[in-house]
Formats: C-alpha cells, structure tokens, sequence
C-alpha cells in the first residue's frame, strides 16, 4: 500500500482510503488496490515543524470485524416448496407434452418407416456382409502387402479367416433360427408372425432413413439460454455508460468483485458485485435497460438491486430466466382456503423469484397508483380481499370508475357504491361522516382503557376480538379517489375526512385506501399522500407521479415504477413493508375467483356474526345539506374585515361546526372555496404573537361575490 504523508494538522478526513476486500470475497481479477492518490500540495507543506505522519500507519488497528457468509446447504430451489413444485410440475408438463406430441404422430412415423424399410434392408445386409467378410481390417492387409511385410499379412490372414469362418457360422445360425422362428409363428401364431414382421419392417426403417432427415424429431426444441457468467455481467456493466465503471473495466475490471460465486437462485442467476468505489447500486438500477442489453435479456428478466446487509457499493444482480410478466404465478394461497388476521402478514404476491411476498393491513394507510390499465383496481380488490378473510373486519369499499369493479364484495360490505353521480358521492359523504364519528368514538374508547388492557394506545388483535369494544378493523377504500376529491360540493369534506383517516385511522384499527390513476397532488392530496404507510406503485410515466405514489426523492433512489412495461399489468413498487422497497407481482384474482373467495368470507362472517350494512340491505342516513361551506366561510369572517388567512377561517369554521369543519386546515379552505372561483391569494396579517407576516388568505368580497353568484344561479334554475 502506498504511503502517503500528510501534515500532522490535516483532519483526519482527509485519511480517506478504501478499506481492503472483506474476508471471504472471492476477486474475479487482481484484488482492487488502492489507487495512487494524486500528489497534492499538502505533501510538500511542512506546517508543523517538518513533523509529518503517515496516513496508513502500520501499527493502525484493524476493526476486529470478519463477516463470514455461510453458502446454503441445501440448494436454493430445493428449499423452497413453491420452486421445488415448480420443476417438479416442468418435467412432467414436459414428459405429457412429449407423449402427446409423438402419440399423434405415430400413424406417420409407422409409413414412413415402412416407406424406408427396402433402403433398411439393403444397408443391412450390406453391413452384415461386410462384417462377416471382415472388410474393416482390409486396408491393414493391404498395407502390409504394400510393405512386404510376408509375416503382418500371414498373422493377418490368419485372423481374417479365423473372424470369417465364426462370423459366417453365427450369421448362419442367426439366418436359421430366424426362418425356423418364422415358420414356427406362422404355424402356431400367425397373429404374431404379422407383429413380428411389422416391428421389422419398422426396425428396418429406422435402419433405413438419412441422418439429414430423421423420422422422428424433436417435439420440444430447446434453445439454450446462455449460462449467466463474470463476463457477461462484466460486458453488461461495461454497456450502461458509468465513466467510474467503465474505468475500472480498462484496467481488467480492477475495483469491481464479485463477493460470491454466481449462483441459481430461483428461476434465474444471482451475482453479486462489488462495485467500484463511488458508484451505487442505484446507478446500475437507473440504466435497467442498458444493463438488460448488455446482458442481451429481455428488460423483465434484469433485477438490480441494493444488498440492504451491505455497503452502498453491493450489487445484487439478479437475472431471470424469463421475464417475470411471462412467470407462471403460483396459486394465491388464500383462492381456495383460509382466513386471515389483519394484524399478521398475508401473502398478496410474488417478488421477482417467485417467491411469497406479504402485506400487513393493519396500522397502514395505503395508496395505490399507476396509469390506466396495469392492475391498479385487481390489487385494491385483493387488498380487499384479504381484509373480507378477517371475519372481523368491516368493509367500505368505494369505486368512483362506476363500472362495478368491486362488486363481487357487496355481500360483505358494510357500506359499497359504484358510481360518481351527486347520490354516489352523497352516499360516500355519509358513510365517510359515521366513520368519522366512529373514529371519535374509538379515540375516546382507547384513551378510556387501562394500560393493562391497551399498552400502546392502539388497537390490538386481542381488542379487536373483543365485542364489547367494538374496535374491530375498519377498511375502507376508495378507487378513482381523485373523483370524490374533485367534487364541488363534498371534495373539501371528503378530503377533510379522508386525511383524517389517514392520520389517525392506523392507530384506532382503521384502514384507509386509496386508488389513483392520475397520482398528483390534486388526485392525491399532499395530507393523504405524506401519511400513507403502505405504497403501490404500477406502472406510472414520470418522476411526479412516482414521487406522489412511493414518496419523495424515491424515484432519485432507483425505485422507479417508470421502468415498468405496459406488459407488466399487476407488477409494482411496495413500500412500506419491510426495510426496503421491493417489486411485488400481485397475485391475479379475477372476478369469478373473487366472487368465489367472497362466498366463503360471508359463510365465516355469517357464523361471527359480522354482516351488517350494505350486505344486510341498511344503508347509511342520507347526507343532506347540512351545512353550506360558502355561506359559512361568509359568516366566520366578519364584515369589516378585508382580508382574512385561509388557516383563520378553518379554525372559526371548526368552532362554528366542530362536528363538520373539526379537522380543517387552510388547504381544505382553498381546495372548498376553488369550485365557488374563490382564489388563495398572500394576505398580509399579524399572527396571534403580534408578529406581521404574510400568509395565503381570501378577500371577503371574493367571498361575497360568490355566495351572490351561487345564490342568483338557484334563483335562475
Ligand atoms: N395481478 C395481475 N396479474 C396479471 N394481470 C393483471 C393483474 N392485475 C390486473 N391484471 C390485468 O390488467 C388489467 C387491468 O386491470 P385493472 O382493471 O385493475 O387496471 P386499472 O389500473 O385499475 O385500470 P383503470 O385505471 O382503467 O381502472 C386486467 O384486466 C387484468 O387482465
């Protein structure tokens, strides 16, 4: 190692060489060295009486950590039940397809061997003859001639006579037998003869027939997948344009390791690379498609990712054998059996290797995002679902598409609307308003409860067994949420609420989702979008939308649910379960499956006792207007006040209607006032320290001028 001095003053950040491999790393090439610092300034000055010391002293302790890895005993797809089925099931699929495949066949196969029988026969007794005339070692006899070798050609003719004589006595004997055979069948079974004859003839085809043009061919061609090597995954990294990459690679891949052999890991290859120094694993992730290239596989088969265990420059590549869109998927484990507690894990899907992939419902709010068309609703419904498998749960499942996509879940909701007329949306208001009260109601519960009982102040499983409480789990979705957000009248309300029950839902066991295909702020708002635990994020075409969906600066992270193909319908980001996001393939239920799997879930409902509402013909009381924002807004700000902060009116809205406006904030001020044309604007005021300031507010003539508007349209209609 290179020593270098620095002046006993330098920090000691400048002392900022790599560390040596980790034990047990396997190099592809030459260990990395550490890199000839370039000469500095600093080694010449002598600030501290010529005192220099060096930057890598001898003596310097190392860490006293060694990491060992331990390679499975037990290979990876053989301690898997769901991989270890899988190739089970491909060789007997393949076995099946083959006998198929040849059992239709046969009829052809029996006339063209008949066809090439004569030629058979022919090449038979031409071999037999020559084997019998020991023609092979002809041209060793010759030679000897040639040589004059009198004593080689006598030993060998002696040997040819001696072969011709035994072979022309067993071909004899094999010709006698053969007729006496034939002739004893015909007396005595000239049914068998007929076979007999037959399998010759065949036999004599199969003799017969060109190498170039084989009777029976192939019924699966195989086309070799090229084995997964420390080239080509070299060759890939080379291809993705990294300077640091490319670098390292001039010099024989000098600072890139591979730490671990490359292995099967599932259906597909794991390698795993240490990086050069400075780049990331999310560099590699950001050039997908490049690296996919290099690797020349399909984009879906190409997973980089981050080693959580392991510093900023690990690698995991992992390479499938297909592209995980063209995957068979297992079964989903719950489709035919099984309930489910809320408050544990519940398998939803597969990641890349096929492997189980599981969600926890409980103290999350979940939002769900992609464009049009990728599976956004399936993966609502499933989280449906699940939630209808805890026989505990009540359910609020609301689509704003109208198109019915949840409908095979009416008979377990409590509350269920398709639709985005005024009543659809006034159906939701009314529901969303008891869910609020219910979500008063549970606060007050769970503050009253001894620690004993509720040690954490939050719903347990436990509690939620227990009847008297009523603290079942709650779950309420809302899929094309942007509608209900949107509304002129009620989207302020039901943003109010629905933030609401983002914030403090989780706690009090009540699960809110949302389903966008247009994630942005106004879809989502930034309340419900900065709260949500749970994320899922399909295919989306930009960085907003991936941001919004999966929170921020995730797309700058390499998560990017941009790289998904329109093919990759049910593929997502999960975040929010588990240290790091991951890609989950959900687990596909169609609505005949869905309606199948709601069956059962009523059945264990019915004997809990837990269908009420909607399932049981009841819905919610009618929401009436009850209150009338405009007006309200008007009457909280007084009439020689000119201007007014859109945070004071949400607070006097709040004291005017608690049990309306209890929650409000100056953003759902501005988001109630815009469908009336009543605009934010900055508002000079002095807040309640006395200090002057300026804040986004409305002009009370605004305000004025819309409530007359409003009122003279009634009039006109
Ligand atoms: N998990 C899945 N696996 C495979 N295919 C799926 C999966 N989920 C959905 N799909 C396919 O994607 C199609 C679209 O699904 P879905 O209706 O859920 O999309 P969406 O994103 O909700 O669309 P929109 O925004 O238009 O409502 C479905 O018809 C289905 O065939």
């Amino acid at each position: 190692m290179t020593e270098t001095l620095i002046p006993s003053t330098a920090p000691p950040a400048l002392n900022g060489h790599a560390s040596a491999a980790p034990a047990g790393a396997v190099p592809l090439h030459k260990p990395a060295t550490t890199p000839e610092p370039p000469a500095t300034d600093l080694d010449d000055r002598e600030p501290d009486g010529g005192r220099s010391v060096p930057v890598d002293p001898a003596d310097l302790p190392g860490p006293g950590i060694t990491t060992e890895t331990r390679r499975p005993i037990v290979p990876g797809w053989l301690r898997s039940r769901v991989d270890a089925l899988a190739t089970a099931r491909h060789v007997v699929d393949r076995a099946l397809y083959t006998a198929g495949y040849h059992g239709l066949r046969c009829p052809v196969y029996a006339a063209r061997l008949a066809g090439y029988a004569p030629r058979g026969a022919a090449r038979l007794v031409v071999r037999t003859g020559r084997w019998v005339w020991d023609t092979e070692a002809a041209p060793l006899r010759a030679g000897a001639v040639k040589r004059d070798d009198a004593e080689e050609y006598l030993r060998l003719s002696r040997q040819r006579d001696h072969r011709v004589r035994t072979r022309g006595l067993v071909a004899a004997v094999a010709a006698v037998f053969g007729a006496g055979l034939a002739l004893t069948l015909y007396v005595m079974a000239p049914g068998w003869l007929a076979v007999v004859a037959s399998a010759g003839v065949l036999l004599l085809g199969w003799l017969g027939q060109t190498k170039d043009n084989p009777v029976v061919g192939p019924a699966v061609v195989r086309t070799e997948l090229a084995k997964l090597t420390a080239d080509i995954v070299l060759r890939a990294l080379g291809a993705i344009g990294n300077d640091k990459i490319n670098r390292a690679l001039a010099k024989g891949g000098e600072g890139i390791k591979f730490t671990a052999p490359i292995t099967r890991d599932g259906p597909g290859y794991r390698a795993d690379v240490d990086l050069p120094y400075g780049v990331t694993a999310e560099d590699v992730m950001e050039k997908r498609k490049a690296l996919a290239s290099g690797l020349r596989r399909k984009l879906g088969c190409v997973w980089p990712a981050p080693d959580p265990a392991e510093h900023e420059g690990r690698l995991v590549l992992w390479v499938g054998d297909r592209p995980m869109n063209e995957t068979a998927k297992p079964a989903w484990p719950l489709a035919k059996s099984g309930q489910v507690d809320l408050f544990r894990p519940v398998v939803f899907g597969n990641d890349q290797r096929m492997r189980d992939v599981s969600v926890t419902l409980m103290f999350a709010s979940v939002v769900v995002g992609s464009i049009p068309r990728m599976g956004k609703t399936f993966l609502m419904r499933l989280l449906l679902l699940i939630a209808a498998l805890d026989p505990r749960a009540e359910l609020h499942a609301f689509d704003f598409k109208g198109t019915g996509d949840f409908g095979a879940l009416e008979t377990v909701c409590h509350r269920y609307r398709a639709g985005e007329e005024d009543e659809d949306i006034e159906y939701v208001v009314a529901s969303l308003r008891e869910l609020k009260d219910e979500l008063r109601r549970r606060a007050k519960v769970i503050k009253s409860l001894p620690r004993s009982v509720c040690p954490e102040s939050k719903v347990t499983s436990a509690l939620a067994n227990d009847k008297r409480h009523r603290l079942h789990p709650i779950v309420v979705a809302l899929d094309e949420c942007q509608i209900a957000f949107e509304h002129a009248e009620h989207g302020a309300e039901i943003e109010a609420i629905c933030t609401d029950l983002v914030k403090r839902g989780p706690a009090l066991g009540i699960v809110a989702m949302f389903g966008t295909q247009r994630p942005d702020a106004k879809s989502l708002p930034t309340g419900i979008s900065a709260n949500a635990v749970l994320r899922f994020c399909l295919k989306v075409m930009g960085q907003p939308a991936n941001d919004m969906v999966l929170g921020t600066s995730m797309y700058k992270a390499g998560y990017r649910a941009t790289m998904f193909s329109r093919s990759d319908r049910g593929i997502c980001w999960m975040a929010g379960e588990g240290d790091e996001p991951r890609i989950v393939s959900s687990a596909f239920v169609d609505a005949p499956a869905a309606e199948r799997i709601v069956l059962r879930a009523r059945k264990v409902r019915e004997e809990y006792g837990n269908v009420t509402g909607h399932a049981v013909g009841q819905e919610p009381e009618k929401a009436g207007p009850e209150h009338d924002v405009l007006a309200d807004v008007l009457a909280v700000v007084a009439p020689d006040e000119e201007k007014v902060w859109g945070e004071r009116i949400a607070a006097r809205l709040a004291e005017l209607r608690p049990d309306v406006y209890a929650g409000w904030e100056a953003s759902t001020v501005t988001a109630a006032l815009k469908p009336h044309g009543v605009k934010a604007g900055d508002v000079w005021g002095t807040t309640d320290d006395g200090k002057g300031t300026t804040r986004r507010g409305f002009t009370r003539a605004d305000i004025a001028a819309a409530v007359t508007r409003r009122d003279s349209k009634r009039v006109a209609n």
